[in-house]
């Protein structure tokens, strides 16, 4: 089996944690509230922002130039079509994508665009585990909405799922897997190691993610457990 193939069935709970996710569900059904919604929006701009830091870091290790249009080609997609996705999700509250801008990542973004960076100091294939759940789960999240339910010419964020589930961001997977297979055969056990770590560290991030903008986090709104201790008397 496969490097890549392996990490999808040892974490399949985390694949099935990533969908099953009552934001992830929310925008499924349409009922997530638009607060949540422009938070995620927000916030995921600026995790965009980091990641094409990271394709820079990629850019700087390309052993070849296959590597660096492969980074080059990475970012413009996410430069050019991405931000289509993200105004299908705020225009359906009215919301102008502009004023969706976040002042800062939130805590839990913050973090997740941190352990990338950090990943960008580590060989390729760390940096590589560490980008693929960012590709993995949203393509493979949407493409079971498309089997499962069909998200319909009627749904309000119709282009948000069809970008994700499009054939440019799975043939994008496949790619990522091809090349992170070819890194791990390479790589000795401990990068492999490495490789996993980053990997699993980023897929528990991506189900983090959809609870930052559930619960509205931000560096200001700390739990309320954490302001008002129960256990303090
Ligand atoms: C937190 C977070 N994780 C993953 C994605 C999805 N994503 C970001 S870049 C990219 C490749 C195509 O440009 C994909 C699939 C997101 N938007 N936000």
């Amino acid at each position: 089996m496969s490097f890549t193939a392996e990490l999808r069935d040892t974490y399949a709970d985390l694949f099935e944690a990533f969908w099953s996710h009552p934001f992830f569900q929310g925008l499924l059904d349409a009922t997530a509230s638009k607060e949540a919604v422009v938070h995620y929006v927000g916030q995921d701009r600026q995790y965009l922002a980091a990641f094409l830091r990271c394709y820079g870091l990629g850019m700087a290790k390309a052993p070849d130039t296959d590597w660096t249009r492969f980074f080059l080609e990475g970012a413009r997609i996410m430069l050019e079509e991405e931000p289509d996705a993200h105004r299908a999700l705020v225009a359906h509250f009215g919301v102008d994508y502009d004023t969706s801008q976040a002042p800062r990542l939130a805590p839990t973004a913050q973090a997740y665009a941190n352990h990338m960076e950090l990943a960008g100091h580590d060989t390729l294939g760390v940096l590589m585990a560490a980008l693929l759940p960012c590709q993995w789960s949203y393509a493979w999240a949407t493409l079971r909405a498309y089997r499962e339910e069909t998200p319909g010419p009627d749904h309000p964020f119709r282009a948000w799922f069809a970008f994700y589930a499009s054939e440019e961001c799975q043939s994008l997977v496949a790619e990522y897997r091809t090349r992170i297979d070819a890194l791990a055969a390479a790589a000795g056990p401990e990068e492999r190691g490495r490789m996993e770590r980053a990997f699993v560290d980023s897929m528990y991030y991506e189900v983090a993610f959809w609870q930052m903008a559930a619960s509205g986090e931000t560096w200001e709104r700390l739990p309320s457990r954490v302001l008002e201790p129960r256990d303090a008397q």
